[in-house]
């Protein structure tokens, strides 16, 4: 399809890479990426150092160029905020720094202020404004990072580790942050390690591997509990149904005599039994094992939002 085509749901597209390529020297480091980015829609990067994520963040974000193949944006005046990976101790304080950042992309300094004060005081960082960022511990120098891509109202926001550096209860005031731009429309592209990240927030997750994206899932699907796909035959609808009324089954669907199931995998031996009992037969047994569980090889588990309902939380 032609990129100067895109209608419809397309049209909410903000950027995409057309079979992008990156080499460096001799080196692919991009391979074949195809994929775009949707208002409102968050996409965490997942994948072992050296991976891409980085090259790909930078990609979107314009800064660098695809060898070959393309980028398409809707508009080149896209307001885009970008944290990269490592950000600096200036000798500016946070308000001399943000508000020239501010200045360079345009924005009102009134309200450059307003918005300032006010992601500085989400992050707990309202009482540092005036001092030098010389002083500023990592997780400090992180905040204003963030807060210089997150100012402006940037319709797509590109964050290269954004909790790098962050403790706990700076990781869970970011997700809020985040959490509400996104629900403004915000569309959000982030390489991450800690899983609790992706859980509360991404709507797909994309595993890297040698500079293409091997797999992709829903982010949700990361915390799904494994099921086991049951194909069953010689039972009549009602009786499907009655089984279907228990617990263990997560969703069925009845096809002319055969039926399958998802039952949760803890389950699959009582609805088995129960299948059997009832006269019916057993087609096929098949673990899904959902691509949670191969992504959970390249994440970290976090302290973050163990407990909490991160929505509960929001103002
Ligand atoms: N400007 C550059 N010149 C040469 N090689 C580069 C350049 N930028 C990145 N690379 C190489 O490209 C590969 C992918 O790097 P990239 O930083 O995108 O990966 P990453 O997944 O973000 O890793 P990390 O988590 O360590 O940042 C690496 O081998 C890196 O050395």
């Amino acid at each position: 399809m032609a990129i100067e085509d895109l209608t419809g749901e397309e049209a909410c597209e903000l950027v995409a890479l057309y079979d992008a390529d990156k080499i460096y020297g001799k080196r692919k480091v991009l391979q074949n990426l195809t994929l775009a980015v949707v208002a409102g829609q968050c996409t965490a990067l997942v994948g072992k150092n050296g991976s891409g994520k980085s090259t790909l963040l930078r990609m979107l974000a314009g800064l660098t160029r695809p060898t070959s193949g393309r980028r398409w944006v809707r508009s080149e005046k896209l307001v885009t905020g970008y944290v990269p990976e490592r950000f600096p101790p200036f000798s500016f304080t946070p308000a001399e720094f943000l508000l020239s950042a501010a200045e360079v992309r345009g924005i009102d300094k009134a309200a450059a202020e307003k918005e300032m004060n006010g992601f500085l005081e989400q992050l707990g960082m309202d009482r540092f404004v005036h001092v030098r960022m010389t002083q500023f511990s990592k997780g400090m120098l992180q905040k204003i990072n963030l807060i210089q891509a997150m100012m402006g109202g940037p319709e797509l926001l590109l964050l290269d580790e954004p909790l790098s550096g962050l403790d706990v209860k700076a990781q869970e005031d970011l997700l809020r942050v985040l959490v509400s731009l996104k629900r403004d429309g915000t569309a959000i592209v982030m390489s991450v390690h800690e899983s609790t990240l992706i859980e509360q927030i991404a709507d797909r997750v994309l595993l890297m591997k040698n500079g293409q994206v091997v797999q992709e899932t829903r982010g949700d699907r990361l915390a799904a509990p494994a099921v086991t796909r049951i194909v069953l035959r010689g039972l009549d609808p009602a009786a499907v149904r009655e089984i279907s009324a228990h617990s263990g089954v997560a969703n069925y669907e009845i096809r002319m005599d055969v039926c399958e199931m998802e039952a949760w995998s803890d389950s699959t031996d009582l609805i088995i039994r129960e299948i059997l009992d009832s006269g019916g037969s057993i087609v096929s047994v098949i673990p899904q094992e959902g691509m949670g569980i191969h992504l959970r090889e390249w994440l970290q588990p976090s302290e973050l939002l163990t407990e909490g309902d991160l929505y509960k939380c929001l103002p």
